[in-house]
Order: structure tokens, then sequence, then C-alpha cells
């Protein structure tokens, strides 16, 4: 049994830091499996927050500046971890950090460059995971959800609340997933504005009210009736969710009550919409699951035949980049790692760009 050893490293939408997890993956008579040996946060600056999310903004000259300065950066992160955790790793899997991201202009980019990433670390980088996707035409994104199937199919259904919020499940021998709309972006929006990095448990959140008028205009924003395949980001929140949130007079708790029950709505309606059991079970990760009151109100929304399952807080924070060291073995073993049926590409494929250290450092 050859056990492969890997660093994920992932940087989600929501900014709000560097998620590294070491990871063994072996295969067994079962299928894969997996165990998250060590992980760190590293929470970004203020300075790397702010430049990370302009980097949407800047000229096409900055924007490649920053690609090779955040590699550079995501290089000593590694060192680092890799030093003070004194563990072997066959070679680094790594997101990087979105910065365009519109498919149907064939356009996706994840700052961090590779070959710098794979300098500055001395090892091995697999990276790039979405960009053959728009290629061939696909959303190139959500891409978890083949972790989904192939580590975690003994749930009914995977819901990731990050930024965003997305969702996956097994349909007729098929995977099926979709970025549903958002989670914390514009919770954290909201709080950015009252100096707090995120509303702790949503205690604010939970004495709000809701500001119907508000509620219905979240609801009835168009991208809720795409058909799946589909993606969404920063892009869609600026362009149609902050004019909203910027022309409603509620308080702050008020829209962060309002948008929790708007968020929660959203995600029970992309539920229900595909059970097939009378009783299902809702695995549920990303900083959201830490939020008491968000999963309070997603329960109540789901009702009884959908039960909220909140795993171990390792697995809540690091399964995305826990999910990319896995697509980074699958890119090394040469085996399918995007599925066209998730992102609705015309072929799946075995996605990532494979970088070696050119022992500069
Ligand atoms: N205890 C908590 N109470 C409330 N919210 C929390 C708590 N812990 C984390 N969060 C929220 O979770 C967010 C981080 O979630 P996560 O790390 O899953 O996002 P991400 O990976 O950046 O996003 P995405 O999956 O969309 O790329 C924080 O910004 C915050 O809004
Ligand atoms: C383009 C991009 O970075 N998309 C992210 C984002 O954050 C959540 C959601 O939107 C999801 O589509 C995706 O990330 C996760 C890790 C994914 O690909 O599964």
């Amino acid at each position: 049994m050859k056990i492969q050893k890997v660093l994920g490293m992932m940087s989600g939408t929501s900014l709000d830091g560097l998620d590294l997890a070491y990871c063994h993956f072996w295969e067994s008579e079962s299928g894969w499996e997996f165990k998250i040996e060590k992980t760190k946060e590293i929470g970004y600056s203020k300075d790397w927050r702010d430049r990370l999310k302009n980097a949407i903004r800047m000229s096409n000259e900055a924007h490649a500046e920053l690609d090779l300065v955040y590699g550079e950066w995501l290089g000593e992160q590694a060192r680092i971890f890799i030093e003070e955790s004194d563990i072997p790793v066959d070679f680094i899997a790594s997101h990087g950090h979105t910065s365009h991201h519109r498919p149907e202009d064939g356009v996706t980019f994840q700052l961090g460059n590779g070959q710098v990433l794979a300098d500055s670390s001395n090892l091995q980088v697999i990276c790039d995971f979405r960009s053959q996707d728009v290629k061939l035409g696909g959303q190139g994104a959500p891409l978890v959800p083949i972790g989904d199937s192939l580590l975690f199919n003994s749930y009914d259904f995977c819901l990731n609340l990050g930024g965003i919020s997305n969702v996956s499940f097994q349909r007729d021998g098929k995977r099926i997933a979709f970025d549903i709309g958002m989670a914390n972006m514009p919770l954290n929006y909201i709080t950015e504005q009252m100096g707090l990095a995120y509303d702790e448990d949503g205690q604010i959140a939970s004495k709000g009210k809701i500001d119907k008028d508000l509620l219905a205009k979240l609801n009835g924003l168009a991208y809720y009736d795409l058909p799946h395949p589909k993606s969404t980001g920063y892009e869609w929140f600026i362009a149609k969710v902050l004019p909203l949130l910027k022309a409603s007079k509620s308080s702050n708790q008020d829209l962060l009550h309002t948008l929790i029950h708007h968020n929660c709505i959203q995600i029970a309606k992309a539920i229900h919409r595909h059970v097939t059991n009378p009783k299902n079970k809702l695995l549920t990760t990303g900083g959201g699951a830490l939020n008491s009151f968000f999963i309070a109100v997603l329960q109540e929304h789901l009702g009884p035949t959908v039960e909220v399952v909140i795993p171990s807080k390792t697995l809540i924070a690091y399964k995305e980049a826990l999910v990319f060291a896995f697509m980074g073995v699958l890119r090394s073993q040469q085996k399918i790692n995007v599925l066209s049926s998730v992102t609705g590409a015309d072929s799946d494929s075995v996605s990532g760009a494979i970088f070696q250290p050119q022992g500069i450092n």
C-alpha cells in the first residue's frame, strides 16, 4: 500500500486566510482513504487581504506581479510549515487564490505562480486546476465534488459554506454539483463595516429581524433560477448583491439576519429540488458550519427530511485543502479529477499544471 503524502494549500473566497493541510492518501479494497495529519491556518494581514481583493481591478502588469509575489509568499509559508512540523512531503497541491472567474468568457485565474511556488518551496507543485475545464467549455467550479464522490460518498449531500455556498450529490450514477449562491461573503462585507472580521456564532445576526423588502429582492436574483451547471463568485456579489445591500436602510443587525435567512432559503430550495429519499444526511463544512445561528436557521428551513451533519472542526476548516491535495494525487496518477457532470465541460479531465523546482533556493 503506497501512501501519498501531500501538502494541500487553499485560499478561499472569504479571504480569511491560507489553509494548509498535510494529508496522507492510500487506496484500499473499498476505495480511496485519507488522513489529515497536520493543519495550519495563516490569517491574512490587512495588506494581503486588500491586495487579493483588489486583484480583480488591477492592470495586467500589476496582476502578473501579484501572481509572482503571492507565489513566493505561498512557497515561504509551505517551507515554514514543513520545517516546523518536520513532515515528509511528496508534493504540494495548491489552489491559489481566485482573482478572476468568468467562465462564460473563458476566464478563470488563480493567483500564486506555480513555478515560483515550486522554486521557493523546493518541492514539486501541482496547481491551476480550473483552467483546462474552462477551456473545455466548463464552469471550472466547483471542483471539490470529485472529493465528495470518492472520499465522502456515505453522505447524501455535501454542502460547503465558505464565501460562496455550494452543494454536491449523486444522481443516476453521476455527481451533480453547483454553487448555490452566497454564504459568508455578504456577511463578512457587513461585519467589515462594523470593524469585525466576522459575526462570531451569528450573535449579532440572531438579534436582528427580517427586512422583507430586501429578502424578496435577494430571493428574486436571476442566478438562483439558472439551471446547473453553474458557478458564481465575487463578480456576482459586487454587481448584483451589493447594490441591494447598499439600497437598504436596515441596521447591520437586520441585514445580517436577513442575509442568513436568504442564504438558508436558497440552500434549502436547491437541496429540496434534488431530494429523493425520505431521510438525508447533509455533510456541512466551511466556516459557516461554525456559525451556530446560521446552522439553526438552515436546519429550520431544511425541515425533517434533511439532517445537517457538522463534522470535526478540522474537517470543517480543511476539507477544501484536503480535496485539492487529493486532486493532486489523482493528477499525478493521470486519473480524472474534474467531472464534466459537475462543470458542464465537454469531457472529464485530468487537470492541474505540474512544476518542478529549478533549485534556485
Ligand atoms: N465561529 C464562527 N462564527 C461565525 N462565522 C464564522 C465562524 N468561523 C468562521 N466563520 C465564517 O467562515 C468564514 C470562513 O469560511 P471558509 O474558510 O470556509 O471560507 P473560504 O474557504 O474562504 O470560502 P470558499 O469556500 O467560498 O472559497 C469566515 O470569514 C467567517 O465568515
Ligand atoms: C472560481 C472559484 O474559485 N470558485 C470557488 C468559490 O468558492 C466556493 C465556490 O466559489 C466554488 O465554486 C469554488 O471553490 C471550491 C473550493 C470548489 O471549487 O469546489
